[in-house]
């Protein structure tokens, strides 16, 4: 999948995730397996939705001494994950250890699973970041630093909002990938998401790859939205 949208699996009982894969059918799908699934179902859920044919992003948001981080990226990689994360806030130092556990754990011959750092969570707004985090510089030039800290520790990209993509594409480049989370159709609740973009403007600003929560998985019709806004993102 070239410009995936991502489900994140975020429902509180197996069966609920159960019964929402059923609704797609055989379709292979971008799964974003979160803190909640894992925790909850642990790895051998991660073997079942790679037997059904589906894709894993494993977003557990690392941030841990580099040493701790390096060991386990070391376990995360023999998981048979496509895609994982670490908290940029966590310095170059744990990025670089991150990716060498990640290297050390995949196996000859695998792909190492794509390594991406959260810059600043969708849930931050302006006003937390000055007040809550004592960060005083703009949320765009935070954004910024951290992705150009996340690429020079070698990693893959970043999640970051869509809004901060353009910049993050000029600084960094076309290649360097931006995951995007906070998304919303026009009429969804936004809920505790503040950066939030509709999948349209993800697309002309130029996204690699969006995520979907809520509007997907409290959808009355979980097929029919994510096919809408699967349209709307234009794949
Ligand atoms: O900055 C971030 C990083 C991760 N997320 C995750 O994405 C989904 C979004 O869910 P919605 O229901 O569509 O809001 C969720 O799993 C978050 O943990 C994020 O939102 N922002």
């Amino acid at each position: 999948m070239q410009h995936p949208l991502m489900i994140a699996l975020d429902v509180d009982h197996p069966e609920k995730r159960k019964q929402l894969l059923e609704s797609f059918g055989e379709e292979p799908l971008f799964l974003k397996v979160g803190m909640e699934m894992f925790y909850r179902e642990g790895i051998s859920a991660l073997e079942e939705l790679k037997k059904a044919g589906h894709s894993i992003f494993l977003d557990l948001k690392l941030h841990d001494i580099p040493n701790t981080v390096k060991r386990s990226m070391k376990v995360l990689a023999t998981l048979g994950i496509d895609m994982v994360n670490v908290h940029a806030a966590g310095g170059i130092k744990m990025m670089k250890a991150a990716l060498e556990g990640l290297e050390e754990g995949t196996a000859p011959g695998r792909q190492r699973p794509k390594l991406i750092a959260v810059t600043q969570l969708t849930s931050t707004d302006s006003s937390m970041l000055e007040n809550e985090l004592l960060i005083t510089q703009s949320m765009d030039k935070v954004v910024l630093h951290y992705a150009k800290l996340a690429q020079e520790a070698g990693l893959d990209g970043v999640v970051c909002s869509a809004k901060e993509v353009p910049l993050i594409h000029a600084e960094c480049g076309k290649t360097f990938l931006t995951v995007t989370p906070g998304i919303r159709q026009e009429n969804d609740a936004v809920g505790d998401q503040k950066r939030v973009v509709t999948p349209q403007m993800a697309r002309s600003l130029g996204s690699d790859a969006i995520v979907v929560g809520r509007s997907i998985t409290a959808s009355e019709n979980p097929l029919q939205t994510y096919r809408m806004m699967k349209a709307n993102w234009g794949e």
